[in-house]
């Protein structure tokens, strides 16, 4: 979008904050223009100023506030507030919860998927722990005019914001990577400069199993040869509860944080993860849920509406590492998963051998191609879980799942507007029972709920 710069204006301005938006920032308006200021609440009078000026919206920085809402609460002390993760940190818990589930509502009220007004949007479940609930950490590290620096960058910058406590993350992952950044200091390990484009440690990732304990740490590098490298490797394994080293290279030129080759440098190739009795292995790179504890609830939800036969054969699409398929097999026939990551495929297989499951197969692919593949070979497709990116159903899945029509369905999703979107389509032949929005990431706008949709009998 076309961002205005002429005429900026730098001057304070006075702005009541009216509400929400979907990413925690206070949304007011400025001479009839909607403006989004982070950090400011609903019934806020704030001072702003305006730091970019778009055709249909103001971008604001919060300057103070004049009138302060009851449900302001103090942000964690020592933290730099620009950090990502902390969105909503200066809102209570309670109002948080409500945010989540007035997003899902508003969606709704947006997009109107039939009936929608009918539609059941239950309170959001509240995660088990408000803070620390975190199992990975992926701190940057940087070495700058003598100065080491260990945390996350500021969004839409290059500016690394040192992170001794960060509150939302597991505190022995916090511990291991501060003392990582001591070993890299006392073994001269070289760290990457991005400005001289020199090799060296770029990235600390800290995993952390919460049932088991273990922790898997890998240092993603960037050059062919890090100097210390195996010398500080195998000091972090004396480190408290750590099973394994990985080393992942990557390149400058590389957006992504991970590159593509993980190799081990001591230790177990897994962490063991248990989730509602099921153990998980996790490789360093297998998708996995981000707060363990309420994993178990998400899943239990989904299961619950799920409400299986044991003649059903269940689709577990976007199975990732197999998690949903794996405790829903005690309840199924048969349950075939579909991913696209061959990895997370393999992962699942192997999951699957491990908790002794003899019902349960993963297919590599998409579900999109797959699912249509799978009812030409005219398999029972009775029920259906989906779990799909932020960026909802594939239209052509939509299509396929109208044809087959499975009695069961169930579709946890991570975004509110594309779960509602996703629903005037299946609405045709589903209505939606009841949407349960539940926490996973306390402190933050991020959504993810739970849909039971119910196959119309008049349809
Ligand atoms: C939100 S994750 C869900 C993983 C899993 N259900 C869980 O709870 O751990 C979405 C998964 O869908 C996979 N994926 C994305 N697009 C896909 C597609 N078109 N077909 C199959 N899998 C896909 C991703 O690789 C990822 O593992």
């Amino acid at each position: 979008m076309t961002k205005f710069t002429k005429n900026k204006i730098t001057k304070d301005i006075i702005v009541t904050i009216k509400r929400l938006g979907i990413n925690g920032e206070g949304i007011g308006y400025y001479k009839k223009k909607i403006i989004f200021i982070p950090g400011a609440l609903p019934d806020e009078v704030v001072v702003a100023k305006i730091t970019n000026r778009f055709p249909h919206y103001l971008e604001g920085q919060l300057v103070r506030i004049k009138e302060k809402s009851p449900n302001r609460v103090a942000f964690p002390k020592g933290v730099d507030s620009r950090v990502g993760g902390l969105e909503l940190a200066h809102l209570s818990y309670q109002k948080q919860l409500e945010f989540k589930k007035n997003l899902m509502i508003e969606s709704l009220n947006k997009f109107h998927p039939r009936n929608y007004q009918k539609i059941k949007v239950k309170n959001t479940l509240p995660a088990p722990d408000e803070w620390n609930y975190r199992n990975k950490a992926q701190y940057q590290i940087e070495f700058f005019k003598g100065k080491s620096k260990l945390g996350m960058y500021a969004p839409n910058s290059r500016d690394l914001i040192d992170l001794p406590e960060m509150p939302t993350q597991s505190k022995a992952s916090q511990k291991t990577e501060r003392e990582i950044k001591k070993l890299i200091t006392k073994f001269r390990v070289p760290v990457a400069n991005y400005r001289r484009k020199s090799d060296g440690i770029k990235t600390i990732v800290v995993r952390e199993s919460f049932s088991t304990k273990e922790i898997q740490v890998t240092l993603i590098t960037i050059g062919k040869q890090i100097k210390n490298l195996i010398p500080l490797a195998k000091e972090i394994m004396n480190l408290p509860n750590v099973v394994s080293v990985f080393q992942n290279e990557t390149q400058w030129n590389n957006p992504q944080v991970w590159g593509n080759k993980t190799t081990k440098l001591f230790g177990k190739n897994e962490i063991t993860e248990e989730i509602l009795g099921k153990k998980f292995k996790l490789s360093p790179r297998a998708f996995f849920q981000l707060n363990p504890k309420q994993t178990t609830n998400l899943y239990s939800t989904a299961l619950k509406y799920l409400d299986l036969t044991p003649d059903q054969v269940l689709i577990d699409a976007y199975s990732g590492v197999g998690t949903l398929g794996i405790l829903a097999s005690d309840r199924a026939h048969q349950v075939i998963g579909i991913e696209s990551i061959p990895e997370a495929v393999a992962d699942a297989q192997h999951n699957t051998d491990l908790n002794h499951i003899k019902n349960a197969e993963y297919i590599q692919g998409n579900v999109e191609k797959i699912l249509p593949e799978l009812k030409n070979q005219g398999v029972p497709i009775d029920a259906v879980i989906v779990d799909p990116p932020r960026t909802g159903l594939n239209k052509k899945l939509i299509k396929t799942l109208l044809e087959v029509k499975p009695e069961t369905f169930v579709y946890i999703s991570c975004n509110p507007s594309t779960l509602a979107k996703d629903l005037i389509l299946l609405s045709e032949a589903y209505d939606v029972r009841v949407i349960k929005p539940v926490d996973m990431m306390p402190q933050t706008p991020r959504w993810e709920g739970v849909a039971k949709l119910i196959l119309r009998k008049d349809r």
